[in-house]
C-alpha cells in the first residue's frame, strides 16, 4: 500500500448560508487512527464527506496525495472504502452476491479471497441469506467487511458500532486492529469505546 496524506488547508463547508466546517487545517497520514467526535448536526459526516472528495470545500482546499503525487478529487473514491449506516445497499441480493458485487467493484486487500470473507464476518452459516433477512447487526458487520477488507489507503468508519451488540463490537476493534496497517482510518462517533484505539482525535 503506498503511503497516503491528506490535508486540509482552511477548508470551510457551507450548505446555504450556514457553515457546518470553518476554517479547518490538520493534515493526516497513513498509520494514524483519527477519532472524529461532536454534537449531533456538528458536521461529523461532512467532514468525512469532505475527505473522501465526495464534497468539495465552499473554501480552502482538501488535497490528497499518494505514494507522493496528488490524486484529483473526482477519482479519490477508488482509494476510500466507506461505511455509515445512511449508506444504502442492493437488500435482495444474498451475504455473498452482495460481497461478490462488493469486491468486483473495489478489490480486496493481499492475501484474502472471497470465501475467507464470511469467515471473518462470522457469518459463513447464514452467507445464502438474503440481506433483507439479516438482522441489523449482521447487515452492519457485512458493511464494516465492504470497507475494512476492501485494498484502500483511506478507511472512513461512520459510527461503526452503531447496531452491533458487545461482542459484535469486540470483533470490530479486532478486525480492524489486523487490517489497519499503514491505511489512514478515520472513525467519526460519540460512542467513547468506538473511539478508544484512536491515535488522535479532532473534535467539531
Ligand atoms: N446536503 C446537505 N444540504 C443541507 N444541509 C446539510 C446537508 N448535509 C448536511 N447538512 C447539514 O449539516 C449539518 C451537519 O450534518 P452532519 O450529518 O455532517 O452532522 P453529524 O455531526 O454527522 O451529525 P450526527 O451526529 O447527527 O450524525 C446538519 O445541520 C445537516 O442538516
Amino acid at each position: 500500500m503506498h503511503p497516503v496524506t491528506l490535508k486540509l488547508d482552511k477548508a470551510g463547508k457551507r450548505f446555504g448560508r450556514h457553515w457546518i466546517i470553518r476554517d479547518f487545517t490538520d493534515t493526516f497520514s497513513g498509520g494514524e487512527l483519527i477519532g472524529i467526535k461532536g454534537r449531533n448536526g456538528s458536521g461529523k459526516s461532512t467532514l468525512l464527506r469532505l475527505l473522501c472528495g465526495q464534497l468539495t470545500p465552499s473554501r480552502g482546499s482538501s488535497v490528497c496525495t499518494i505514494g507522493g503525487k496528488e490524486v484529483a478529487p473526482a477519482v479519490r473514491y477508488k482509494h476510500v472504502a466507506w461505511t455509515g449506516p445512511y449508506l444504502e445497499i442492493v437488500e435482495e441480493l444474498t451475504i455473498v452476491e452482495f460481497l461478490q458485487f462488493h469486491f468486483a467493484l473495489k478489490p480486496m486487500l493481499p492475501g484474502l479471497t472471497l470465501t475467507d470473507i464470511p469467515q471473518r464476518l462470522e457469518l459463513d452459516h447464514v452467507r445464502n441469506r438474503k440481506i433483507t433477512d439479516c438482522s441489523s447487526g449482521m447487515r452492519q458487520r457485512v458493511l464494516l467487511g465492504s470497507a475494512l477488507y476492501a485494498a484502500t489507503e483511506i478507511l472512513l468508519l461512520d459510527e461503526p458500532t452503531v447496531t452491533l451488540d458487545e461482542e459484535a463490537a469486540e470483533w470490530f476493534h479486532s478486525e480492524l486492529r489486523k487490517f489497519r496497517h499503514e491505511r489512514l482510518v478515520f472513525i467519526a462517533s460519540n460512542d467513547p469505546d468506538d473511539l478508544r484505539d484512536c491515535t488522535r482525535m479532532v473534535t467539531l
